[in-house]
C-alpha cells in the first residue's frame, strides 16, 4: 500500500517538474500522426483512376427504401387545366376551363406585317359558299381530274349537312376566262355569295398557256396601282397540282414546280388564305388517291366556313399568322417566327443563337408575396396556370396539359410536314416525323443539366409531391393539343398535303421532351393507353429513379441518358439534385441490362466539349460495357443561346463539330472491339449531329443493319397476336426487341452516306450549303487527330 503511495507521488512530482516537455511532445506527436493520416487520404484519392471503371458482371440490383417513390398525393378530379387546345375537335376530348384565371399569358408568337384588307366574315345564317373550281391542261389529263373532282365535290355539298351553306359548285377552265374577273378581285355577285378558290393544274417545263396565267398573278401582286392582296375578298383557296415524277423525280428538279408558284402567288393575292395546303400528285402513279384525299381536306375547310369558324388555326385572317412566305426558308431552319428557338431536346439539326431567351423566373417559389406563411399540407399543382412557370413554358411553345404535362410540336415534325425531312429518328428507326408527338407527362426533373434548353424554366425537386392528374386526361389532353398544333400548319406554304392528313394520326410518341417522364407515378397506366392506341413509345430517362425504371412495362424503346461516364463529370454536367445520384444512375444501368431482352434499349450520349468529351472514351465503354445497351445514339449537344447555360459556363465552344463526334464515336467503336464488345457504327444523320452504334450480334442481318422496327408487329405483340420469343423457364414470357426488327437500314441512312432522305428536300441555312466532296472525310480525319489520346 505504502509502495503504491510512493509511486503516485513520485509520477506527480516528474508530472509537475516536466509537464511542459511532455505536453509539446504529445502535441507534435499527435500533430505529425494527423498529418500522416491525411497525406495518404489524399494520396488514395488523386490515385483513384478519373474515370472510375464499373464492375461488368450482372448484378442482382439492391433497391434501397430511399428509392422507392413516396406518392404523397392523389389523383385531381377529373378535368384539365388545358392550355391552348380548346377549339380543337380532333377527339372527343374533355375540356373543361382553367380553374383559375392567370396573369395575362405572353404568347410567343410572331407579329405579322400588317394586312391591309380585312377579312371577310362568313355569316352562316345568311351567307353561301360558292366554290370555284379552276383548272387548265394541254393534254386533258387536269381537264378530266377536275370535271371528276367537280362532280364529287358537288355531290358534296348537296348531301353534307351544311348543304344549305353551299351553291352548286362551277368549273373554269383558265384558258378561256377573262383573267382580270376572277384573279384581280373576287367575281361580283349578291353580298350574301362569298367565293372559294380551288386550283387544279399541271406543270410544263415549256412555254404554255399556264405561264401566262402565272405571270398575270404576279403582275397584279406587284402592280402599284392594285391592292398587293386584292384577292383577300375571298373565303380561301387551295391548289392541287399535277406533275410526272418519271421525269421530274423530286422538286429540286421541277416536280410540280407550276403548282407551286401558282400557290405562292395566290398566298399572296389573297393575304394568305390557303385553306389546305397544296396538293401534288404524280399522274403516273397515285393521283386518284392522292386528289380524293386532299378533296376531303378542302372539305373540312369548307365545312369549318360554313359553320363560320373560319379558316382555323395557322390561316391568316381568323386564326394564329403562322405562316411568312417571304421567311419560308427561315421559318423552317430556325431563322425567325415564333418557333425559330429551336429548343426541342430532340431537336439537334442546328446550332442557334437566339436573342429570345426564356423569362427568366426563380422557379423555386410561386408568389413573393407571402414567404412567412406556414406550408399547407395539401399538394400543390406543379404548374398552376397562376404560375411564372406556366407563362414561360407557354411562351415557349408548349401546351400546359393539367398542372403537371406538357406537349410541343417539334421542328422535325415541321419540316417533314413540308418534305424537308425528318429527324434522325426516321434514319435510325423508320418513325417518320411528321407522325410523331413529343410530350412529356412530368415536366419535374431532378437533374439541372448544363445544357438542357430549359433548365431555368422547368420545376425541379426529387419527389413527386404534387397533385396528380389522370393518366386518361393526360392522353386527351397530349393528343388533342398536338392536333391543334398540326392543325395550324395547315396554311403554312410547303406543308404537304398528304403529309398533313397523315399527321393527323399520331403513331409515335417520344416521352422525353422536357422533365423526367417515369417521375409521373401513373407512367404505366399513360404508355398502356398509348399502346392500346397503337402509338409506340420511345421513352427517355436521367438514370435518377431506379425504382420506377424497375417496374416500368415494357415500351418500343427505352433510353438512358448517359451524359457522362464517371461520378464527377456527372456531377458537374447534370447538376444532379440527388445525393446519391452515382448510385441511382449505376443502379439503373443493371437495371437496363437485366431488361435488354424485353426491349430495345438505348444509351443516349450528349457531347459537350469541354464537358464530358475529352479521355472519357474508355469510361464510356465500361458503362456500355455494363448495361450491354443495344444501341447507343451519340449526339453533339445544341446551343441555346440562353442566359440559363450561360450561368452554366456553355458557349458555342462547347459545341462539337459533327467531325469530332464522328472521331469521338470511331474511338469508341475501336475502344468496345478491344474489348471483344461486338457494336459497330450503324447509321448517322449529320444534319442532326447524331451517330448511332448498335450492338452486331443482335441488330445484323446477313450482315447488313437492321436497325429499324416493326412497328406493327410490335403491336401485334403487345396484343398477343403473335407469339414473343422470351423464354424463362422453358415458358414463352413476352417478347424480345429481335421480334420486332423491322426492314434493313436504308442504304442512304448508313454510315458515310449522311443519313438524309432522299426524297425530301434538303433546305441549306443562308450561308450554308452542301459540302464538297471530300470535305467531310478531310474534317474527320483532322478531328480524329485532335481527339487522339
Ligand atoms: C413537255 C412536257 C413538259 C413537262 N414538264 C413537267 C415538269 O416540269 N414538271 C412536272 O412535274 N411535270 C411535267 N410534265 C408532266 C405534266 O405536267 C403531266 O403529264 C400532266 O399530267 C399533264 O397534264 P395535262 O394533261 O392536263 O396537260 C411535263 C409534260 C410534258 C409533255
Ligand atoms: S423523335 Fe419525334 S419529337 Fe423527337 S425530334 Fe423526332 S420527330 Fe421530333
Amino acid at each position: 500500500m505504502l509502495v503504491v503511495a510512493n509511486s503516485v507521488i513520485e509520477i506527480l512530482l516528474i508530472w509537475h517538474q516536466h509537464r511542459l516537455p511532455i505536453l509539446l511532445s504529445a502535441l507534435v506527436v499527435a500533430t505529425i500522426a494527423r498529418l500522416a493520416i491525411y497525406t495518404r487520404q489524399r494520396r488514395a484519392k488523386t490515385s483513384a483512376s478519373p474515370v472510375p471503371s464499373s464492375p461488368i458482371e450482372k448484378k442482382a440490383v439492391e433497391l434501397k427504401p430511399e428509392w422507392l417513390p413516396e406518392y404523397t398525393t392523389t389523383l385531381s378530379p377529373p378535368q384539365l387545366n388545358t392550355d391552348n387546345h380548346s377549339e380543337d375537335d380532333t377527339n372527343a376530348v374533355v375540356l373543361v376551363a382553367r380553374a383559375k384565371k392567370g396573369p395575362k399569358t405572353v404568347k410567343g408568337r410572331k407579329i405579322q406585317k400588317k394586312i391591309s384588307t380585312p377579312a371577310p366574315t362568313f355569316d352562316h345564317k345568311t351567307d353561301k359558299i360558292q366554290a370555284l373550281v379552276f383548272f387548265q391542261s394541254l393534254s386533258g389529263t387536269t381537264e378530266r381530274y377536275a370535271a371528276q373532282f367537280t362532280k364529287v365535290l358537288g355531290e358534296w355539298t348537296a348531301g353534307c349537312e351544311q348543304s344549305s351553306s353551299f351553291l352548286e359548285p362551277q368549273t373554269h377552265d383558265i384558258s378561256y376566262i377573262e383573267h382580270d374577273d376572277y384573279f384581280i378581285s373576287p367575281p361580283k355577285a349578291g353580298v350574301n355569295i362569298k367565293y372559294f378558290y380551288i386550283i387544279l393544274v399541271p406543270t410544263y417545263n415549256i412555254d404554255t398557256v399556264l405561264d401566262i396565267f402565272i405571270e398575270s398573278l404576279q403582275e397584279t401582286h406587284n402592280d402599284f396601282r392594285i391592292d398587293t392582296a386584292p384577292l383577300s375578298g375571298l373565303l380561301g383557296y387551295s391548289v392541287f397540282g399535277f406533275g410526272d415524277k418519271e421525269g421530274w423525280p423530286t422538286e429540286e428538279e421541277g416536280f410540280c414546280s407550276q403548282a407551286r408558284e401558282v400557290d405562292k402567288w395566290m398566298a399572296r393575292l389573297t393575304a394568305r388564305k390557303r385553306a389546305y395546303p397544296l396538293g401534288m400528285a404524280d399522274v403516273k402513279t397515285e393521283a386518284e388517291e392522292r386528289l380524293q384525299e386532299w378533296r376531303i381536306g378542302v372539305q373540312e375547310a369548307l365545312i369549318e366556313l360554313a359553320e363560320g369558324r373560319g379558316l382555323g388555326e395557322g390561316v391568316l385572317g381568323s386564326g394564329d399568322p403562322a405562316e411568312s412566305d417571304e421567311d419560308d426558308v427561315e421559318d423552317v431552319e430556325g431563322g425567325s417566327g415564333e418557333d425559330t428557338r429551336v429548343d426541342d431536346v430532340e431537336d439537334l439539326g442546328t446550332m442557334v443563337t437566339s436573342s429570345s431567351a426564356p423569362i427568366p423566373v426563380d422557379f423555386t417559389s410561386y408568389k413573393k408575396s407571402t414567404p412567412k406563411s406556414k406550408p399547407t399540407a395539401a399538394p400543390k399543382e406543379m404548374v398552376p396556370t397562376t404560375s411564372p412557370t406556366h407563362a414561360a413554358l407557354t411562351k415557349q411553345g408548349y401546351s400546359i396539359i393539367g398542372s403537371h404535362s406538357g406537349v410541343k410540336i417539334c421542328r422535325w415534325t415541321k419540316s417533314a410536314l413540308r418534305g424537308r425531312g425528318s429527324c434522325y429518328k426516321y434514319s435510325f428507326y423508320g418513325i417518320a416525323s411528321h407522325l410523331c408527338m413529343e410530350a412529356t407527362p412530368s415536366l419535374s426533373c431532378s437533374n439541372k443539366c448544363v445544357f438542357c434548353w430549359r433548365h431555368g424554366t422547368n420545376p425541379v425537386g426529387t419527389t413527386w409531391r404534387w397533385i396528380t392528374d389522370a393518366p386518361e386526361l393526360i392522353f386527351d389532353g397530349i393528343t388533342a393539343a398536338h392536333y391543334k398544333k398540326i392543325k395550324m400548319m395547315k396554311g403554312v406554304p410547303g406543308v404537304r398535303a398528304e403529309r398533313f392528313s397523315e399527321a393527323m394520326r399520331i403513331r409515335h410518341c417520344a416521352l422525353s421532351l422536357v422533365g423526367e417522364p417515369i417521375f409521373y407515378p401513373h407512367i404505366n397506366e399513360l404508355l398502356e393507353i398509348m399502346h392500346k392506341n397503337r402509338i409506340s413509345t420511345f421513352l427517355v430517362c436521367n438514370a435518377q429513379h431506379p425504382a420506377q425504371l424497375a417496374s416500368l412495362v415494357p415500351v418500343t424503346q427505352l433510353y438512358v441518358s448517359i451524359d457522362a461516364s464517371n461520378k464527377d463529370s456527372l456531377r458537374k454536367i447534370d447538376r444532379p439534385l440527388h445525393r446519391d445520384f452515382w448510385e441511382r444512375f449505376c443502379a439503373c444501368l443493371d437495371i437496363l441490362r437485366n431488361r435488354r431482352f424485353e426491349q430495345r434499349t438505348v444509351f443516349r450520349l450528349t457531347l459537350v466539349k469541354g464537358f464530358n468529351m475529352a479521355e472519357e472514351v474508355r469510361g464510356y465503354a465500361d458503362l456500355v460495357e455494363r448495361a450491354l445497351p443495344g444501341f447507343v445514339e451519340v449526339k453533339g449537344v445544341t446551343y441555346c443561346g440562353t442566359s440559363a447555360a450561360g450561368s452554366a459556363g456553355l458557349t458555342m465552344q462547347n459545341v462539337p463539330f459533327y467531325e469530332e463526334v464522328a472521331a469521338f464515336v470511331t474511338q469508341l467503336e475501336h475502344e468496345l472491339r478491344a474489348r471483344g464488345l461486338d457494336y459497330g457504327i450503324a447509321a448517322e444523320h449529320a444534319h442532326s449531329c447524331c451517330i448511332l452504334l448498335a450492338d452486331r450480334t443482335r441488330f445484323q442481318r446477313e450482315g447488313r443493319w437492321a436497325t429499324r422496327i416493326d412497328f406493327e408487329r410490335f403491336f401485334d405483340l403487345y396484343e398477343g397476336k403473335v407469339r414473343g420469343s422470351r423464354v424463362e423457364d422453358g415458358n414463352v414470357v413476352g417478347w424480345r426487341p429481335e421480334d420486332y426488327v423491322g426492314q434493313d437500314t436504308p442504304e442512304w441512312a448508313l454510315w458515310g452516306n449522311g443519313g438524309f432522305d432522299p426524297r425530301d428536300a434538303r433546305v441549306y441555312r443562308k450561308g450554308k450549303g452542301p459540302r464538297k466532296d471530300g470535305e467531310v472525310e478531310e474534317k474527320r480525319k483532322r478531328a480524329a487527330l485532335a481527339l487522339e489520346f
